[in-house]
């Protein structure tokens, strides 16, 4: 299957929990387009995890618009995100061990995560996806018997077992050595560009968030920048407003009145107005 577009706007995640709320994610609008590789970075509790779930239907949204391909998540039933997710939305959960069952060899495990699509179309053999993850050596190996590397690779192997056309994964480099985390993202690459499956990965790693070719950074569950092959950028949200730097953000305090000029040459200038009382 073809890579899937990602496409929100307004997107809002409320989590409720006795006596308060949480809003995990404020509005989030992001366009992802088919076989794209996405890197999703932001600092602990900004709301990644919770954007990779609503993604891959395992949440609900709270409010706004959250589009997958051809699907509308935001009226999707129960039994249509089921087939979704069995199908068309592989999800690599953090912590390798949560997508694998440990009695099973690699092999069985990829056979296991195709049981539910097999019904209404043709699927891969699970050596050919343990092959694109480069563990055809070890199909029947027991699992325990993996390097963590091998083991996060076999977690791959589970979460493209049906060659969706969107793939999340959660922080799957993470509490791997420089080599294993390598060899991951590797073979992650490899999928995206040998069957155009888009990708959206989370990850705290500034390594690897300086290989992809895009990333997208959340805080306090908003975007807060986007980088494009090393470089980061602002972005005007769809309501016209702009999520300041941190660093220009720290120079200038809430209230600070900006007056906003353009240039001839297209340049757009915030300059701060001195008010009364300040110094
Ligand atoms: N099940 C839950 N119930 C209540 N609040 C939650 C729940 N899951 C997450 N949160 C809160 O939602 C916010 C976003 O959490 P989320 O896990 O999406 O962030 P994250 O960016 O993935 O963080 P991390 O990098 O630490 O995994 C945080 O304030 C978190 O405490």
């Amino acid at each position: 299957m073809s890579g899937l577009a990602i496409s929100t706007s307004g997107l809002v995640h409320i989590y409720r929990s006795q006596g308060h709320d949480v809003a995990a994610l404020s509005g989030i609008g992001i366009t992802v387009r088919p076989g794209e590789f996405v890197g999703l970075l932001g600092p602990s509790g900004a709301g990644k995890s919770t954007l990779l779930q609503l993604c891959g239907g395992l949440l609900t949204p709270s409010a706004g618009r959250l589009q997958i391909g051809e699907h509308n998540l935001t009226t999707m039933t129960e039994p249509e995100l089921d087939r979704m997710r069995a199908r068309d939305v592989g999800i690599v959960l953090q912590g390798a061990g949560r997508n694998l069952i440990p009695y099973l060899s690699p092999v069985d495990n990829v056979r296991y995560a195709q049981r539910a699509a097999s019904r209404d179309r043709s699927l891969p053999a699970p050596e050919d996806v343990l092959d694109l993850v480069g563990l055809t050596d070890h199909a029947r190996t027991p699992l325990p018997s993996l390097t963590p590397g091998q083991i996060q690779l076999c977690a791959v192997a589970v979460g493209i077992a049906t060659f969706p056309g969107l793939l999340l994964a959660d922080e799957p480099t993470s509490q791997l050595d420089h080599r294993a985390r390598d060899e991951v993202l590797a073979a992650i690459s490899t999928i995206n560009t040998s069957t155009g499956m888009t990708v959206l990965l989370v990850t705290h790693d500034p390594d690897v968030a300086a290989v992809l070719p895009r990333t997208v950074t959340i805080r306090d569950g908003r975007i807060a920048s986007e980088g494009r092959s090393g470089e980061e950028f602002a972005v005007v949200a769809t309501d016209g407003s702009l999520p300041l730097p941190p660093h220009v953000a720290e120079l200038l305090p809430p209230g600070t009145l900006l007056r906003v000029t353009t240039t001839e040459a297209g340049d757009v200038r915030l300059s701060p107005v001195q008010q009364e009382g300040q110094s």
